[in-house]
């Protein structure tokens, strides 16, 4: 049966959740599930804002047939050409013989790279500052090129302030029944998978989400619908401001995590220690995280959180410990910059891993590395500390503490 949402009167939510994929991207675990959100616009024309993966296909299909009573569609409108946004174009190609494909030059380019959908005219290109009248309702393309893909395009619906946003504002998690965001507890519930998604998918590309928020910001907008998870009804600015924070690469609090990699429990001990003391010092909130154990979307997610990070590693065949490796290649890859970073190394006859890790940090923006770095040999001992644990945790409070 179909199973669709109003979000306003003649705008419905055809999408669909899925709870059985463990992997979004076959890469980040999603134990919360994801929603492939899709918006069906009644009207003189009917529109369809994207497509969803092929793994809801059924419940899609139901979902467009049911509101189109057996009308027509019109368009599709394809904001994101992702896979898991745009796997039924061919499809629905198939089963709406009129339906004209809306896209920008890359769209349809796309298309054809990914499918052998015939679009012998069937396409309607759009750039932007277009608009598409659909009656009552008319959507305004504005481009939004690499947040997180070269073709990415949001529309803005004037009637109703709609704006539908692609992959932006989504979130991991899928939609138990509620649809909007003040059907929800977001903050706790959300929050931490909205970071995830944006930090790890989009959080490389802050430049280019900052010259969206810039368009946006010119807008009055009433809903913000997204590709994934729920779509946004009241308090727009919070999360609106969410974005500025994570896109200008500036922390969301001043807070510590502690993150290390350990084989036998000596590195995880240092950190612990260090952690502990930490407390002593009145800092509130830490967070330990062995490395080996979260996954490093997790870290990654946590390194966009806060403004302090530990970073504790053991010497390993002369090199990193590789999920240590693992963790600094992400955040430079993600462009995680400006943190202010205190080191622990570890190693039984000749550590470098202290070096290493500062080495990858001078490869990031604005990072700055506390002294002096901790260096345990092996274990350890009371003696140490006393002194050189001390030191750092005195030197990471009084920045914690500064201002
Ligand atoms: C496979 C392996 C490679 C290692 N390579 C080095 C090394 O290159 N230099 C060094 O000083 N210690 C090296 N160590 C020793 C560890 O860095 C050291 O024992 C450290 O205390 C381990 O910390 P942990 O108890 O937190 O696992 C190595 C240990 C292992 C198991």
């Amino acid at each position: 049966m179909y199973c669709v949402r109003n979000v306003t009167e003649t705008v419905y939510w055809v999408g669909s959740s899925d709870r059985r994929l463990a992997l979004f991207e076959n890469l980040f675990p999603i134990p919360r599930g994801v929603s492939y959100n899709s918006y069906l616009i009644q009207d003189e024309k009917t529109a369809l804002m994207d497509t969803v993966d092929s793994s809801v296909s059924q419940q899609f299909l139901e979902n467009i047939a049911h509101v189109l009573e057996g009308g027509s569609l019109d368009y599709l409108v394809v904001n994101h050409m992702e896979p898991d946004h745009c796997a039924l174009i061919g499809r629905l190609l198939e089963l709406y013989p009129q339906m004209q494909v809306v896209g920008n030059t890359k769209t349809i380019q796309m298309i054809q790279q990914f499918y052998d959908a015939d679009l012998e005219g069937r396409t309607l290109l759009v750039k932007e500052g277009d608009t598409l009248a659909l009656g009552e309702h008319t959507l305004h393309f504005v481009t939004a090129p690499m947040v997180h893909w070269p073709e990415v395009m949001m529309a803005y619906e004037e009637k109703e302030k709609l704006l539908f946003t692609a992959d932006a504002f989504g979130t991991f998690g899928a939609l138990d029944g509620n649809l909007f965001n003040d059907e929800v507890d977001f903050e706790t519930e959300w929050l931490p998978d909205a970071r995830r998604y944006y930090t790890n998918i989009v959080g490389k590309y802050g430049a280019q989400v900052q010259t969206v928020l810039k368009k946006a910001a010119g807008l009055e907008i009433s809903m913000l619908c997204p590709l994934h998870g729920p779509v946004w009804r009241s308090n727009l600015e919070w999360f609106i401001n969410k974005y500025d924070k994570w896109s200008r690469y500036e922390p969301e609090e001043k807070a510590v995590a502690v993150m290390y990699g350990s084989m036998y429990g000596n590195t995880e001990n240092a950190a612990c220690v260090t952690a502990s003391e930490l407390s002593k010092a009145g800092i509130r909130n830490i967070k330990v995280y062995d490395i080996s154990s979260t996954d490093v979307s997790e870290l990654i997610a946590e390194a966009f959180r806060c403004s302090h990070l530990v970073l504790a590693s053991p010497t390993y065949n002369g090199g990193l410990y590789p999920k240590m490796e693992a963790l600094l290649n992400d955040m430079k890859a993600l462009n995680v910059q400006g943190r202010t970073v205190g080191l622990i190394e570890n190693g039984t006859w000749a550590p470098a891993s202290g070096k290493l890790m500062r080495a990858a940090l001078e490869g990031m923006k604005n990072m700055t590395v506390l002294e002096p770095v901790l260096t345990v040999k092996s274990s350890l001992k009371a003696e140490q500390a006393v002194s050189s644990v001390d030191t750092l945790v005195k030197e990471i409070a009084a920045s914690v503490l500064a201002n």
